[in-house]
């Protein structure tokens, strides 16, 4: 007897009995197929007047990015460029189009006015995102689950809690101190130690813990959070999602999330059964997942609390602190290394600002808090001239309800991606003039009421923008109060002028940011 099953035999019999020929015309058409899938959105929207680049087979129009030829700021300031004075168009990401939004006003629209038809962030292509392996918190929920929780989750980011914050990451800041007056008069790598400092302080402000990276000069906290992202997979799962889902693919390196998962549960259970609601972010979730938290703009009947505390179950809270690990801690890490960075190079900036620090200093000392930071104005003039010209660059929306595009006949389907070109206005000479010259004063009292709105967004516009943004302004502001009052920092050779940016990683620079310490004490 065969122990081959009969449907098995039948086909073995047909391709037995396929001739030379056959097997030719196969190819052909399996080929065509592969072409068409790859090349059927082309030329779709541009045909209801929408200006676009030409794609290239496979890659759209994003081969330097999925290739890692050139930086991802210089190819989105590119890309920003070849769109020349149209307000909007296509791209293409691989094969799928993406509606392109380069005007102000049209990105003002549709991330703040016609926001209900723009709910949804695209970070993770729609195909994937609804597998357990790429399910995070917030920045994924969707519609009325995202609104609850957003609402929910807010207040913990308040003015107010961040100005307790503050004194509780004054603890971080110091021990950064303490490590580089053991490199006194040499040089550090900024970018270490303000990923060490990001690290410590999202320790503190997520669970209260102290993860004593400076302390420990690196551990595992740091290791898993620089390994969330790779580029790869980002490029592989955009060029071929139905592939990619096929294969269950994680977007994000699953031993990170799987590391910090299991920190936030551990911590959860830990708490759990005590009564207690300390005041941090996981003590925020746990009151909403309990219904003892009632969102600020709720209704009467209590609606987006009772759609908080369902959606807030213990997976939902251990996914969104994992997420703040994944959105709080490069980033930072990031935007403060270039903090530092900048202003080495601009020794006249840095005058200004280590006037200002010590002004601050002779009043407050070492102890600065959340609200004595208010006062640092020309500090939040070089954060904000720093995330001009450092940014992510680009954030993402999912159309959810069908939208005519202003001034044609094209209308933008349901769950076609949006594209804002974050880095490409930041660095628009009709917005920034002379816009490679960084110029905190941009940022001044007088001049800042001159910058067109909609044009300078480094955290993103409208009720999608950065939970986090505030938190990161402290964090950057109180680790730059710590340093100024120590040193003067001064450029080495190995971090040159202008930036050479790394093209595996969003904005940052090679090589690290090595900088000369001049001690001020
Ligand atoms: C310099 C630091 C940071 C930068 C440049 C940054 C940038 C951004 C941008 C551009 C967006 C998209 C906003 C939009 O499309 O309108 C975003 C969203 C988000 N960020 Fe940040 N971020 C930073 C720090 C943080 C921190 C510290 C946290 C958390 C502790 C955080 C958590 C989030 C979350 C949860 C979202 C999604 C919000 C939502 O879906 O409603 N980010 N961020």
């Amino acid at each position: 007897m065969s122990i081959l099953s009969a449907p098995f035999q039948q086909l073995c019999a047909i391709f037995g009995s396929i001739t030379f020929f056959q097997w030719i015309a196969i190819f052909v058409v399996f080929v065509f197929y592969i072409y068409w899938s790859l090349t059927k959105n082309y030329g779709k929207f541009e045909k209801q007047g929408l200006f676009s680049i030409p794609p290239k087979l496979l890659f759209g129009n994003n081969q330097d990015l999925f290739l890692q030829t050139k930086p991802m700021i210089t190819c989105y300031r590119e890309f920003y460029n070849q769109f020349g004075n149209n307000k909007c168009g296509i791209c293409y990401e691989g094969p799928e189009a993406k509606f392109y939004v380069k005007d102000p006003e049209l990105i003002k629209q549709v991330m703040i006015k016609d926001f209900d038809h723009f709910v949804d962030l695209n970070f993770i292509p729609k195909e994937l995102a609804n597998m357990p392996v790429n399910e995070f918190g917030l920045a994924n929920a969707l519609g009325d689950e995202w609104r609850a929780l957003k609402s929910s989750i807010t207040p913990a980011f308040s003015l107010k809690n961040i100005k307790n914050i503050g004194t509780n990451i004054n603890g971080p800041a110091l021990d950064v101190i303490d490590s580089l007056k053991k490199c006194q008069n040499g040089v550090a790598n900024m970018e270490l130690y303000s990923g060490y400092f990001a690290m410590d302080c999202i320790g503190r402000i997520v669970f209260s813990i102290d993860f004593q990276t400076t302390k420990s000069g690196g551990n595992d906290f740091v290791k898993y959070g620089d390994g969330f992202f790779e580029s790869w997979r980002f490029a592989f799962a955009s060029l071929i999602p139905s592939v990619a889902k096929n294969l269950n693919f994680a977007m994000f390196n699953p031993k990170s999330t799987g590391f910090f998962l299991k920190l936030a549960h551990s911590v959860l259970s830990g708490r759990d059964g005590t009564n207690a609601y300390p005041p941090d972010v996981l003590g925020l979730m746990m009151k909403i997942r309990d219904g003892k938290l009632i969102p600020e703009d709720d209704d009467e009947k209590g609606s987006k609390q009772t759609m908080a505390a369902k959606c807030m179950d213990n997976d939902m809270i251990c996914r969104t602190l994992m997420q703040f690990f994944m959105d709080g801690y490069d980033t930072v890490s990031a935007m403060t290394t270039m903090c530092f960075y900048y202003v080495a190079h601009h020794p006249e900036v840095q005058d200004r600002l280590i006037d200002e620090v010590d002004e601050l200093s002779g009043r407050v000392g070492t102890n600065i808090t959340g609200d004595d930071v208010k006062d640092l104005h020309y500090m939040t003039q070089v954060y904000n001239e720093t995330s001009r010209l450092a940014p992510f660059s680009f954030t993402l929306r999912r159309c959810t309800k069908p939208w005519k595009v202003p001034g044609t006949e094209a209308v933008i389907p349901v769950d076609m991606g949006v594209v804002i070109p974050i880095v490409g206005l930041h660095y628009d000479p009709t917005y920034f003039p002379d816009p490679e010259k960084f110029n905190p004063d941009r940022f001044s009292t007088e001049n800042k009421h001159k910058i067109t709105p909609g044009t300078f967004i480094p955290f993103g516009l409208g009720p999608r923008q950065c939970i986090g943004m505030k938190i990161a302004q402290m964090e950057a502001k109180i680790l730059m109060y710590q340093v100024f009052r120590n040193f003067r920092l001064e450029p080495s050779e190995s971090t040159p002028f202008p930036p050479k940016w790394r093209s595996d990683h969003f904005n940052r620079i090679q090589g690290g940011c090595n900088l000369k310490l001049i001690s001020r004490v």
